[in-house]
């Protein structure tokens, strides 16, 4: 082991109240927003098809130009209760705001900067607004901040100068200030997102961001904060020198999710997701594969029988209404979650090995396994192999428990589940009602009798 002062405070999940309900809440909504969906990835005439919120940085772009988009900026269609009633009905229960991204515009009035919303024709405090929706839908908030701000003037990609490091030593009591503010004037939020964390700068930063994790974590007791927010003091991020996890959860599943359960090294996770390949704020020309609701659903399901939680995009227009594809993918992922939320919230990985019709999810704590099938085989028999000493009970379909199955036991520890000549169009979950061995008297495990 690597003596760190500042590597990771603690090995393992955290197990308290407030990180098992982060733990459990399998599904959330991220948004986008700012300054980038004025232009929505086109500048005079041209779309351009890198990721939209990127575009102050593309060749070509005049930076001061899209700097001065603070003074169009509003939005007249914001709604941010009618957002938060679209994540409701999506079965969202959480949600990561873009409070500044890259560019430095704040959508809060910060004390320490100009740039923010205060200084725009719309002038209202829209993270107020969007704290307050969806705290009031029941949806808890997290808020997302870019350590990296192309717009200060003090922000330094690397310190190499003198001149560099006063700057940078500006930047940094301005960053701390405005963390120090975002915790203060929205006390409800339950953690932070954080981003642009990766340039040598921030890197060499350990003692200074490892000090400012402990203040708000003492200002705030119970936040939770990710693995991206800080380098321990050999430029190691996320994992650190002893490769122990830093934060509370892991944030590298960006636009990817873990494909079995050794990737994600026995930490929480969450993967956050696209609808296009690779547009997080809004882009009018959609290209490429636009992921289905079926599809998101299943990386849904996925990240969740691998103990993570599925966080999906939406990028609202310049004008603040949500792009009606974005609408109807919630309402297709909200049908679907209205019949089998069960088998998504405060669920975890199952310990059975993967089969290729779905996904196994546990119900955190008790011994009810769902099978959430993606694939019917050919066959139409569903092949489980249970975990040793593990039997089972039931087996029934979640939507209607009358429809039961009685599972053909075709070799040890390993069964078929014969499914009617079903016509499903959708994804469907059945409830295993499993039981764990309770002692093996030395004797051959006996199967329980049910
Ligand atoms: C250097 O590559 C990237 C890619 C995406 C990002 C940002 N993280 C996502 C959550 C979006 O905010 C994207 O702009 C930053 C750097």
């Amino acid at each position: 082991k690597i003596a760190l002062l500042h590597g990771a405070h603690r090995v393992g999940k955290r197990t308290d109240a407030t990180m098992e309900k982060w733990r459990g809440y399998g599904l959330g909504q991220f948004i986008h927003w700012g300054l980038y969906a004025i232009p929505g990835g086109a500048w005079n005439g041209k779309q351009y098809n890198g990721a939209a919120e990127w575009i102050r940085s593309w060749d070509g772009i005049p930076k001061s130009t899209y700097d001065s988009l603070n003074y169009s900026f509003n939005p007249t269609a914001f709604d941010a209760k009618a957002w938060a009633k679209t994540a409701k009905q999506m079965g969202a229960r959480y949600v990561t705001f873009t409070t500044k991204h890259h560019d430095g515009f704040c959508l809060w009035p910060s004390k320490y900067t100009k740039y923010t919303v205060k200084n725009s024709p719309y002038k209202k405090d829209i993270v107020k607004a969007v704290v307050d929706a969806y705290d009031q839908e029941g949806i808890d908030v997290i808020l997302y901040f870019s350590v990296m701000d192309w717009n200060h003037p003090d922000w330094r990609y690397d310190i190499k100068t003198k001149e560099d490091s006063i700057a940078f030593e500006r930047f940094k009591k301005f960053t701390r200030n405005q963390l120090i503010e975002l915790l203060t004037n929205y006390p409800t939020v339950k953690g932070l997102w954080f981003d642009g964390t990766w340039d040598k700068s921030w890197v060499k930063q350990a003692a200074f961001a490892d000090e400012l994790e402990t203040e708000m974590r003492r200002l705030r007791p119970g936040l939770i904060i990710g693995s991206r927010f800080r380098a321990d003091e050999n430029g190691k991020r996320h994992f650190d020198s002893n490769g122990v996890l830093m934060g509370d959860y892991e944030q590298g599943w960006e636009r990817k999710i873990p494909s079995k359960i050794e990737d994600v090294h026995g930490n929480d996770w969450d993967c956050v997701m696209t609808v296009p390949e690779n547009q997080w704020g809004y882009n009018a020309a959609w290209n490429g594969h636009l992921k289905t609701g079926t599809e998101l659903i299943e990386m849904t399901a996925r990240c969740v029988s691998l103990g993570g939680n599925f966080v999906l995009n939406f990028g609202p227009k310049g004008d603040g209404a949500i792009r009606q594809e974005e609408i109807k993918l919630a309402e297709e992922i909200g049908d679907w979650m209205k019949v089998n939320q069960e088998a998504i919230y405060n669920c975890e990985y199952a310990g059975f090995d993967k089969q290729d019709w779905g996904y196994f999810t546990r119900k955190t704590g008790t011994d009810k396994v769902y099978m959430v099938v993606f694939n019917v085989p050919l066959s139409g028999a569903l092949r489980i192999k249970t975990p040793s000493k593990t039997a089972i009970k039931k087996a029934y379909m979640l939507a209607d428990a009358e429809e039961s199955f009685v599972p053909e036991e075709i070799s040890a520890d390993e069964y078929f589940l014969h499914l009617k000549k079903s016509t499903n169009s959708k994804p469907f979950v059945i409830v295993l009602e499993t039981l764990k061995a309770t002692q093996d008297n030395g004797t051959k495990y006996e199967k329980a009798k049910i």
